[in-house]
């Protein structure tokens, strides 16, 4: 679903009017299109908060445009473009897409060992800016192969015509490691757990961030939008062999699979440990061409 600029509530019922009394601005969010956020999301149904949002469910790419773009106040956005664009937003604390070890869903899939990469060609998943980047970084500095990279849809079966090896995010993802990969003969790499390997840290795939032109004027919609997530995802895991049923009607995976994915391998708080994390990835990534310095300061909203 394309996400769209929307129309502030505000303006259609004539904010402008001289006796007209204010009205809350509906805050625009956005909703990874993934199972990977359905814990973040579930919740708000439960609270009511839902009604309080008006929420733009797309991939993250798109949502990252969008908050980074304006079009967007507050949502989930690739840790990659977060970096890019901290003079414009704030990360919202204790919340995040991220993972301390196997991930499950942010992948480098490959016909042959990472090690027989040199010079190959590597499908880069359209939907993703963070693991495309993370794998780019762990395959030249860690294993040290120098593939030729291009940016495919999040195909898998076209991404392996064209290449020996892809990377993939989200539902493809999961997906791909847990029935095509041995249908296709695929070596499976996650990325949390080659960067844990690498660095001892968790891994930040996203983070969810306010404008902050939007927190400049709507300081407590920020905060009551923060509240919210936090008290969904809290009641998600609390109650997450409901979530993981329900989900798993709609979806290629079980239930028992979906509880490992939400339990064991997503991590979705942002603490000292995922700070360091995200501090150490933006110090190994930064280069003429990030768009960031590598000790770009990551503003927190403060807390109430
Ligand atoms: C864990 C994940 O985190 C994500 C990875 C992203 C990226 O690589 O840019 C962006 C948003 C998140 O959906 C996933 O997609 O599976």
């Amino acid at each position: 679903m394309p996400v769209s600029p929307g129309t502030a509530p505000a303006s259609a019922h004539g904010r402008g009017a001289v006796l007209a009394p204010a009205r809350p601005v509906r805050p625009r969010v956005g909703h990874i299109d993934f199972l990977n956020c359905v814990p973040l999301f579930w919740g708000l149904a439960r609270t009511g908060a839902l009604l309080d949002l008006d929420l733009h469910r797309a991939t993250p790419d798109r949502l990252n445009d969008a908050l980074a773009g304006g079009a967007l106040d507050i949502g989930p956005i690739s840790l990659l473009e977060f970096l890019r664009h901290a003079d414009d937003l704030v990360a919202l604390p204790d919340i995040a897409v991220g993972s301390d070890g196997p991930v499950m869903s942010c992948l480098i899939v490959s016909r042959v060992p990472l090690e027989e990469l040199d010079g190959a060609p590597v499908a880069l998943g359209s939907t993703s800016r963070t693991s495309v980047r993370l794998a780019q970084l762990l395959l030249h500095e860690r294993i040290g192969v120098r593939p030729q990279y291009f940016t495919a849809e999040p195909d898998l079966d076209a991404m392996l015509r064209d290449a020996p090896a892809a990377v993939v995010i989200g539902d493809v993802a999961l997906r791909a490691a847990l029935t095509e990969a041995e249908r296709l003969r695929l070596h499976v790499y996650d990325l949390g757990a080659m960067w844990r390997e690498w660095t001892g840290l968790p891994f930040v795939f996203a983070v969810f961030a306010a404008r902050r032109d939007f927190l400049a004027r709507e300081p407590e919609t920020v905060r009551r939008v923060h509240a919210a997530f936090l008290a969904s995802r809290d009641l998600s895991l609390r109650e997450v062999d409901a979530v993981c049923e329900q989900a798993a009607r709609w979806e290629p995976f079980d239930a028992v699979t979906l509880r490992r994915y939400y339990m064991t391998a997503l991590d979705f708080s942002l603490g000292d440990r995922q700070l360091a994390g995200i501090a150490e990835f933006a110090r190994r990534v930064s280069d003429a061409e990030a768009g960031f310095p590598p000790d770009v300061d990551v503003r927190l909203l403060p807390r109430a």
